[in-house]
């Protein structure tokens, strides 16, 4: 059975050019087989991921009145705490079972791109938790330098500019997320095959994700077949999202996925980073990835109204009130 690769990116950082060819030449294969594949190399110590996760902890655990202050729902650009139940990833099955911290780039509300797109730019609701807005943004910034790496050599991969996907990514919409997966309650009526996050595809570039030692992701692999991403220590999971696939005309899978529910007593963490271009990328089939004769699949989307259709329908309290 297909498993998920192993891929260390290091030479990415080195002036060794074939070390850094034959890395981005892993990186492409995976992308066109899997659209998923574990990463070492990346330079994020597991002292700053021990932090982070211990963050998150610390972070879901403030009482719910707290966490109600910078509801996700109240806030007019997707920022912010979402409560269990909020999002369902999978229209045919139960809500997700967990609760969400969102936040981006943290932008004045005068600034012109806010203007100009106020649903997906604006400032962050943080709440209260002490040194918490630091450490996200420092850890938004570290994932942000991994992605530029690996989007240059996706674009290098892929026979076009360095900067071909990194020049959409001045002012980018990409989100850093918690996510807390609590047990289900005894009384909640589920069965053993409820996921505590239904099937999805990401909506953006790549997503870059980071999990606790418990397991449950899974993804559907190009047979049709569900396998599991164990958490593999220092790793971080990334994957292919829509506009990736859309960009490369299916060539790169943006592969469904979703995680099991933990077992019970257990919570888990996790922590995806989306990287999405600035809203007004335009998203169209790249030339190199059509062969004689090949028609795009897709008509051109800007990068902010594909990643709106996608909230708007996956969030409870988007599609009440739109
Ligand atoms: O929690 C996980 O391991 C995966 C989360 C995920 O796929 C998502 O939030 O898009
Ligand atoms: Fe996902």
């Amino acid at each position: 059975m297909q498993t998920v690769p192993l891929i260390d990116i290091s030479p990415l950082n080195s002036n060794d050019e074939q070390a850094y060819l034959s890395v981005a030449k892993k990186i492409d294969h995976a992308c066109r087989e899997m659209g998923f594949f574990y990463i070492t190399g990346h330079g994020i110590s597991s002292e700053q991921m021990k932090s982070m996760f211990d963050l998150a902890q610390r972070f879901f655990d403030q009482p719910e009145n707290i966490k109600q202050k910078i509801l996700i729902a109240n806030s007019s650009n997707h920022r912010g705490w979402g409560t269990k139940g909020s999002e369902q990833l999978d229209p045919g099955q139960p809500q997700d079972w967990k609760e969400t911290f969102d936040m981006a780039l943290d932008i004045h509300p005068e600034h012109p791109i806010v203007k100009a797109c106020p649903q997906l730019y604006g400032p962050n609701q943080y709440g209260e938790l002490e040194g918490f807005a630091q450490q996200m943004n420092q850890h938004y910034g570290l994932l942000m330098a991994v992605s530029k790496r690996l989007l240059k050599a996706m674009a290098i991969a892929l026979k076009q500019p360095d900067d071909f996907f990194n020049q959409y990514f001045d002012d980018h919409i990409s989100v850093l997320r918690l996510l807390h997966y609590p047990p289900r309650p005894a009384n909640a009526i589920v069965d053993a095959q409820t996921k505590a996050a239904g099937a999805h595809t990401d909506y953006g570039c790549i997503t870059l994700l980071a999990q606790d030692d418990i397991g449950g992701l899974e993804v559907c692999n190009a047979q049709n077949e569900w396998i599991a991403a164990p958490p593999i220590k220092n790793t971080i999971v990334v994957n292919i999202g829509d506009l990736m696939q859309r960009w490369t005309n299916d060539q790169y899978r943006s592969t469904a996925h979703r995680v099991a529910s933990p077992p019970s007593e257990t919570h888990r963490y996790s922590m995806p980073f989306f990287v999405e271009p600035r809203f007004d990328s335009e998203v169209r089939c790249i030339e190199s990835c059509l062969s004689d004769g090949e028609k795009p699949k897709y008509k051109m989307i800007t990068s902010g109204d594909w990643i709106m259709s996608r909230f708007n329908a996956t969030y409870a309290y988007r599609t009440k009130t739109s």
